[in-house]
């Protein structure tokens, strides 16, 4: 069994726990009383590399990462640096995360946030939407084609913005078919943790113009938003360099800094939001 299957075995079984005590017409009930969801494609699509500040406690790959006590606090500090979207992620068993932290950095930042978990049906979709969340992960090597498309439409009619994650090109051709506007190229293999930088290099001038291509995982600091800017991301999801280091809101202003550099954006062309 690979680590993302058994990942999956563990949020499926935390899925039918929440699903036998909040019923989907509660859950629904509750999206009335989130706030409307932030325009995610402004924060990324500029012309400027945008910079996805995550919270994150543990991860399969590192263990304990960082004890993260008050997670909006942490938000709050992300956004004062200037990170353009919070990642909150919600998966508890090997991440430490929960719904309760989503909720809490909901409540203290005003930009995007984005509902990082292991999303296989809707209703972690409209549990995203409850506790304020205006972006979703869908990974496509946890979902089969039916259901990344279903769950992309789905995302969409009730306001969230989704986030597609790809690792090779057969999985980034599956997003593309599936309607993918904004795709997410993992570094990290789910399947075994091992991190290629360059698998971004090699997948990001497959991605159509138009699309937001966000680089996800191994920045270590702004060289590393700088090489994957050159290669051509709009967006870096930053997480373990920001949790580990000493100041994180200082280290989110060097990435900001870096990604609005007009260096960063030599090689790249126009960002999405100038193209016609
Ligand atoms: O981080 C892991 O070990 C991991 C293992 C299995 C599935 C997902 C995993 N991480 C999720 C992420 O993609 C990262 O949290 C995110 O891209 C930030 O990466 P990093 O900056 O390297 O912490």
């Amino acid at each position: 069994m690979s680590v993302l299957d058994e990942i999956l075995e563990g949020v499926r079984a935390d899925l039918a726990e929440r699903e036998r005590s909040v019923s989907l017409a509660e859950l629904k009930d509750r999206t009335r009383l989130a706030p409307a969801a932030r325009d995610a494609y402004a924060a990324l699509g500029g012309d400027k590399v945008s910079v996805i500040a995550e919270v994150k406690r543990s991860s399969p790959s590192k263990g304990a990462l960082a004890a993260i006590a008050d997670p909006a606090a942490l938000a709050a500090d992300y956004e004062a640096g200037g990170a353009h979207v919070i990642s909150v992620l919600t998966e508890g068993r090997r991440f430490g995360g929960s719904l309760a932290d989503l909720a809490a950095v909901r409540a203290a930042v005003d930009i995007p946030i984005l509902r990082k978990d292991f999303v296989v049906t809707s209703y972690q979709l409209w549990e995203a939407r409850a506790y304020g969340a205006d972006l979703v992960l869908l990974i496509v090597a946890a979902l089969d084609q039916n259901a990344l498309v279903s769950l992309i439409e789905r995302a969409e009619s009730i306001g969230l913005t989704p986030l597609v994650e790809v690792h090779d090109e057969d999985e980034l051709s599956r997003a593309l078919d599936a309607g993918a506007k904004i795709i997410g190229v993992n570094a990290r293999d789910l399947k075994t943790l091992q991190v290629d930088r360059e698998i971004f290099s090699m997948l990001a001038p497959k991605i159509p113009d138009g699309v937001i291509k966000i680089a996800e995982s191994g920045v270590r600091g702004p060289h590393d938003l700088l090489a994957y800017a050159r290669a051509g991301a709009d967006a870096v999801l930053v997480g373990e360099s920001l949790v580990t280091g000493k100041d994180p809101r200082a280290a989110v202003v060097d990435l900001v800094t870096a990604g609005a550099h007009p260096a960063s954006r030599l090689d790249n062309g126009p960002g999405p939001e100038r193209q016609q």
